[in-house]
């Protein structure tokens, strides 16, 4: 059996309403916490919708601690003092650069002030950092600004969502206040599984999944328990038919804790701090403890969450959450 202690999921959607309803569980039943991203039409970025959102996730959900994320817009000093103790981080996403990112930053510049008190009040940025170059450079291409940003705020702690590009995770020994999240589907896939047979929807996501080598730096970093690597799913549901129009994300949340309890085979230790401690002890993060629990039991993903097809639908796994 293995025992993880109080798992956190760094970076999900839930989005609203009936996806919400159909996707919760999948996540409640394997973590104590999320880190719940804003980017919902109109987008999470005031104090009531704020509010309204963290009450819809908890009303459907027990023994789970929703961290809310704000969506980064030009906010004044008192809106942020007003909800500095109420959200865990600002999600900057660069305009039209990721699924409802159309109301995001046009210009950095422009949110420099922001980013100023944020580093006063300790409120840390997170980031989806994608340039609108050519695909398969975008977060390379993003880097500079990364370092730019780390830099220029020495004191805000900067999270690299979702890297895909190995040249990003050797910014975090370069730069005291970078933190990366990863997710399962860069761990663990690489851009064969989307388009290298028949093309599959379910696996295109922004960033878009990348080569046997980042997979593999990736896959090394989490291996060597780096302190700054912590879990963060992205998992992203969309209905199929919205997958079919185009749409990015990858639905990952089914999956999550048997897939990594393989990857991470006889290494609990490590397995633990990328699924709980790292991220407490990068964040001071108070979340009450809770135990999840996986058993060697032949288990299958299921084919179908309401109208959202998970990563590995069907597939059979060694180990079943308890
Ligand atoms: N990762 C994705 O491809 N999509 C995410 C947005 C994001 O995290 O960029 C979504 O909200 O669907
Ligand atoms: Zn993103
Ligand atoms: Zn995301």
């Amino acid at each position: 059996m293995i025992v993880l202690d109080t798992p956190i999921d760094m970076h999900l959607h839930l989005r609203e309403g009936k996806i919400l309803e159909n996707v919760l569980s999948h996540t409640t039943n394997q973590f104590a916490a999320a880190v719940i991203m804003p980017n919902l039409i109109p987008p999470v970025d005031n104090k009531e919708r704020l509010f309204n959102y963290k009450e819809e996730i908890l009303a459907k959900s027990e023994n789970f601690t929703p961290l809310m994320n704000l969506f980064m817009r030009e906010y004044s000093e008192d809106e942020l003092l007003d909800l500095a103790e109420e959200i865990f981080a600002i999600k900057l996403y660069p305009a039209g650069i990721t699924t409802n990112s159309e109301n995001g930053v046009k210009s950095i510049e422009n949110i420099y002030p922001v980013l100023e008190i944020m580093q006063e009040l300790n409120i840390p940025l997170s980031v989806h950092g994608e340039s609108s170059g050519f695909v398969l450079d975008r977060e390379r291409e993003f880097k500079s600004i990364y370092e730019k940003l780390a830099r220029d705020f020495p004191k805000l702690k900067i999270i690299m969502e979702h890297v895909g590009t190995a040249d990003l995770l050797y910014l975090l020994d370069e730069y005291e206040n970078l933190y990366a999240t990863i997710t399962l589907h860069h761990l663990l896939l690489t851009l064969d599984e989307v388009a290298g047979g028949m093309l599959n929807p379910h696996y295109f996501c922004k960033p878009i999944i990348k080569t046997p080598k980042d997979r593999l730096e990736i896959q090394k970093f989490v291996k060597s328990g780096h302190k700054k690597v912590m879990f963060g799913s992205d998992s992203a549901p969309h209905t199929i038919k919205n997958k079919l129009k185009g749409a990015a994300g990858v639905f990952s949340a089914p999956v999550i804790l048997p897939a990594l309890a393989e990857f991470f085979e006889n290494d609990i230790e490590t397995f633990q701090k990328f699924i709980s401690t790292n991220a407490i002890e990068n964040f001071n993060l108070n979340i009450p403890k809770r135990e999840v629990k996986l058993i060697k039991e032949e288990w299958s993903a299921p084919y179908l969450v309401g109208e959202i097809k998970p990563m590995f639908a069907g597939r059979k796994f060694r180990y079943k959450v308890l």
